[in-house]
Order: C-alpha cells, then sequence, then structure tokens
C-alpha cells in the first residue's frame, strides 16, 4: 500500500515559545522529501508530531488518506517506520533483537517472530551492512554503528511512510552515499521518505522535494533547485552558496558566511 503525509496548519508551541506555525507540508510516495533548517527551526518537533510522539496544539496530520485523528495508535504505529535522532541504546539487546522491534506493531500482541519477520529483519541488517555485528550487545556499538540501527529498525517494518531525523548523523561519506542509495530504492518502490537532513550538499543533491523550516515556519518549498537560491541561503541558513548544475545534478557550493 503506497501512502503519502500530509501536515495541515500545524502550530505547536512549549509553553509561551510557539515552535511550530500554520506548517503546510505534503510528502509523496515514491520522492524523498528533506526537511531542512537551522538549528532551532522546529524540524525534530515536527517530525514528532507526524510520529505522535508530540501531539501539535492543532493542525491536521493526514496518512494517505486518513486523518492519524481517527486511527489508533498501532494503526498509526503500522503506517510509520521511524528512526530518531541520537538513538539511545536499547539496554540488554543484541543489535538483531534492537532492530527487530520495528516489527512489534506487525505481530499479534506477545505474538512471536513469524518467518516473514526474520526475514525482514535479516534484510535491513543486510542493507544498513550490520550482519555481522547482529549478536553484538547495543551499548557496545560507536554512534555511527547504532545510528544504522535505528535506520534498520525503521526499514524492517516494511512501512509505506519512512520519516527519520538525521540519518546520516555520525556516518562516514561511504555510509552516508549507502544510506541515501537505500532510501532511493525504497522511494522507487513507491515508499514516503521524509527526513531532516543538517548537510544542506547531501539534501540538495538526494532529495527530490525540499521544505525550508525557519523559526518555525515554512520558507519555501519545491525542489532543490527552485528552493536553494543565494538569497534564501544567506537570510536562512547564513551562508554564501549557489546551487550548481552539472551532469552529476545540483551541487551546493558554499563559499563562506553571509555578510
Ligand atoms: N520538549 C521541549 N520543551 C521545550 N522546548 C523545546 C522542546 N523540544 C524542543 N524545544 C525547543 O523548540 C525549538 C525547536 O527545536 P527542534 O529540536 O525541533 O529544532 P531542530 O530544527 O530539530 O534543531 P536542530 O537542527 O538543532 O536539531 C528549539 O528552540 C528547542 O529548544
Amino acid at each position: 500500500m503506497n501512502a503519502g503525509l500530509r501536515i495541515e496548519e500545524l502550530s505547536h508551541a512549549f509553553g509561551t515559545h510557539p515552535v511550530l506555525s500554520n506548517v503546510l507540508l505534503d510528502s509523496r510516495p515514491g520522492e524523498i522529501t528533506g526537511l531542512v533548517g537551522p538549528n532551532g527551526s522546529g524540524k525534530t518537533t515536527l517530525l514528532r508530531t507526524c510520529y505522535r510522539a508530540l501531539r501539535p496544539d492543532s493542525g491536521h496530520l493526514w496518512l494517505g488518506t486518513d486523518d492519524a485523528d481517527t486511527l489508533s495508535r498501532r494503526a498509526v504505529a503500522q503506517r510509520l517506520g521511524v528512526s530518531v535522532q541520537e538513538p539511545a541504546p536499547t539496554l540488554g539487546l543484541t543489535v538483531r533483537e534492537s532492530v527487530g522491534l520495528g516489527r512489534t506493531p506487525h505481530r499479534p500482541w506477545l505474538g512471536a517472530e513469524t518467518p516473514q519477520d526474520v526475514e525482514l529483519i535479516d534484510a535491513a541488517l543486510a542493507d544498513t551492512g550490520l550482519s555481522s555485528l547482529a549478536d553484538r550487545d547495543v551499548t557496545h556499538l560507536s554512534g555511527g554503528e547504532r545510528q544504522r540501527v535505528s535506520l534498520a529498525r525503521a526499514l524492517c517494518t516494511r512501512a509505506p511512510i519512512l520519516l527519520l531525523d538525521e540519518p546520516s548523523n555520525h556516518l562516514d561519506l561511504q555510509h552516508q552515499i549507502a544510506v541515501m542509495d537505500l532510501l532511493r530504492s525504497r522511494a522507487d518502490d513507491g515508499t514516503t521518505v521524509l527526513l531532516t537532513l543538517h548537510d544542506l550538499r547531501l539534501a540538495a543533491e538526494a532529495c527530490d522535494q525540499l521544505v525550508v523550516l525557519h523559526a518555525g515556519r515554512v520558507a519555501a518549498h519545491g525542489e532543490p533547485t527552485q528552493v536553494l537560491t543565494t538569497e534564501l541561503l544567506a537570510e536562512v541558513f547564513g551562508i554564501r552558496g549557489r546551487l550548481v548544475i552539472d551532469d552529476d545534478g545540483p551541487r551546493l557550493v558554499v563559499s563562506g558566511r553571509a555578510p
């Protein structure tokens, strides 16, 4: 089942501090949508409202054709594969067991792992280069390995929507490329991929659509070539840069801080 994710007029404040204001976002099946913005602009908070870790003050979330407010927690969990920023290690679990937690919403209550669960977990371990670490204690992993465990947990769900907070965090260049290739192949299969990225160069190269958050508001949205203008880079990100388009696609060239 393919399903997009749509956010309408979503607003949220922490106490008296407004963090998200009238956010509108469409993430479509078959596309990688990158949520970008400076530190503190509200990216993680917005993603948390999407996987219902946070109830926004107002606004709507649509998962496919369903208003998320009408769905049970389990039904929401079945539609989403989630990877959080700086995942805490799941104490006492092996890498395999930790990845396998992603299958929980897809099994009956207290049900045992099915052959399909095993197959999907093995595939996610292989896709993220973790097969050889499967029996290791997750607390003994490096930051990059832990990041890949979190991603594998989201991937093994085979959910129609992936929500990934900084999936390239802690990853070396080779693993960044591998992860973006993996997400591209999931998108090609019809999955909706919504992710946050700090690395604007990666966002420009790897995303189909960008949504730029600035102080909790959508400052721009569209294809990277439309969105990442010299003016926006200066005003929102405080950098002097330009997007160069050559045979390899769009490439962001940054020459310093904006004056
Ligand atoms: N639980 C919370 N209680 C109070 N304020 C919060 C809470 N979570 C986030 N904030 C504040 O909301 C704002 C947005 O935070 P958020 O983590 O969503 O930003 P971000 O764009 O993901 O930032 P970064 O790029 O640094 O990861 C920040 O000012 C942050 O301090």
